[in-house]
């Protein structure tokens, strides 16, 4: 992998939604551990260190849709334990699970945006981005003081 020097954010799309999934190319492997397994390696890859990961839990409206037709994400996911059966919970979940993997993986400290998505909706994500490109350039501007 070639990062230059003008790459200053990455956006990271996890859909959160295949907890219950396989990958299509790989019928043991689960669609959720997937994605964690590649955010731990981009988290950990020296190359990209320096890099911003914007994290995009994608695909929330499914993720609503599953959980409130009934499907237990704690039969799944073990580690989500006794919480509500809830979007909302699960989110908070996943986020904050994807942010301490983050922070333990990361080579030298950096910032963590994490946003639950459905980028279907483009209006939304359309806001999202913008408002990710202001924080990142901002952020970066700060750190080169010039703002
Ligand atoms: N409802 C919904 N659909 C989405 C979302 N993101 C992507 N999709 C749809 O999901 C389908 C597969 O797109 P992706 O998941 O990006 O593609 P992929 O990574 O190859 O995923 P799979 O086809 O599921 O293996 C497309 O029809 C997308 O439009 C989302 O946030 N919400």
């Amino acid at each position: 992998m070639r990062i230059t020097d003008d790459v200053i954010a990455i956006i990271f799309l996890a859909p959160i939604s295949g907890f219950d999934q396989v990958l299509a190319e790989d019928r043991s492997v689960n669609r959720l551990e997937d994605s964690v397994l590649l955010w731990k390696e981009v988290c950990s890859n020296k190359m990209l260190a320096k890099v911003d990961l914007v994290l995009f839990l994608n695909k929330c409206d499914i993720l609503e849709s599953k959980l409130k037709s009934g499907v237990r994400l704690a039969k799944y996911v073990r580690s989500f334990g006794e919480r509500p059966n809830d979007p909302d919970v699960a989110q908070k979940y996943f986020r904050s699970k994807f942010s301490a993997i983050h922070r333990e993986h990361s080579p030298i400290p950096r910032k963590f945006y994490g946003f639950c998505t459905s980028v279907t909706d483009t209006t939304t994500t359309g806001g999202i981005i913008a408002a990710v490109k202001d924080m990142v350039l901002r952020e970066h501007l700060r750190a080169s003081k010039l703002l």
